[in-house]
């Protein structure tokens, strides 16, 4: 069987499972690592049964510049924009909503230093299954070259682990998994 088709195949799994879990988000709020104030985080918008990350996002606000990204048409790569709890949002491809505004705060582009990955599934080693576009993959390996202290933290359920995921060699494995239960460091 085709990578391709096993990937399809644990996708569904994964969002069946995905679809009954559910946990309190001030649990994800006391479990964030902390990281240095001057850190740009990028967030995302949930969509269908993600992680509600908005408490957190608003937490993190109040000392971090918040980004979202934006889903572009044409290639892979994600820009992001600046967003604050007030910020107005507009909506994009596949569902998605990110805020209204240019792509950056005027000072040159607004690049990441610390990126909140949804997905589908992850397994202790923080490989990832996502939907299927490509776009963090391409975003991760992209932002690695320009910023090296890049930091990828994966935001789930405890309950999307799983031992073992269809691998292909442009998938990027993430650095945590944010959990309900606790902090994962997936190389150690
Ligand atoms: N909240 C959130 N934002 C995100 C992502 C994400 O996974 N979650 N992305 C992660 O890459 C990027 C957007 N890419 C996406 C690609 C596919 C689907 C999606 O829902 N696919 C459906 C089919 C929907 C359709 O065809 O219209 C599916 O697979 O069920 C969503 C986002 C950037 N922003
Ligand atoms: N850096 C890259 N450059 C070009 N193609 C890529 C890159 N990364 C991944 N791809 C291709 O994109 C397709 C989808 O990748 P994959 O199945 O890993 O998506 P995903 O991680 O589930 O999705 P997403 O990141 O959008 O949530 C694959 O065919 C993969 O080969």
């Amino acid at each position: 069987m085709s990578i391709a088709t096993r990937k399809a195949q644990a996708r569904e799994r994964a969002k069946a499972i995905r679809a009954k879990l559910s946990a309190n988000p001030n649990d994800f709020i006391r479990n964030w690592p902390g990281m240095e104030p001057s850190a740009v985080i990028a967030g995302y918008w949930p969509i269908q049964n993600e992680v509600d990350v908005r408490p957190l996002l608003k937490r993190l606000s109040q000392t971090h510049p918040i980004v979202l990204p934006v889903t572009p048409r044409d290639r892979l790569r994600l820009s992001f924009r600046r967003w604050t709890p007030e910020c107005e949002m507009e909506r994009g491809p596949f569902g998605t909503r990110h805020p209204v505004g240019a792509p950056s705060d005027g000072s040159g582009p607004l690049l990441p230093d610390v990126v909140l990955v949804p997905l589908l599934a992850f397994t202790r080693d923080g490989d990832r299954l996502g939907y299927g576009g490509g776009y963090y993959d391409a975003t991760l390996a992209a932002l690695k070259v320009e910023q090296p202290s890049l930091r990828s933290v994966g935001i789930a359920y405890a309950g999307q682990m799983v031992k073992l995921l269809p691998k292909e060699k442009t998938d990027i494995p993430l650095d945590y998994i944010l959990t309900e239960n606790g902090l994962i460091t997936t190389h150690l």
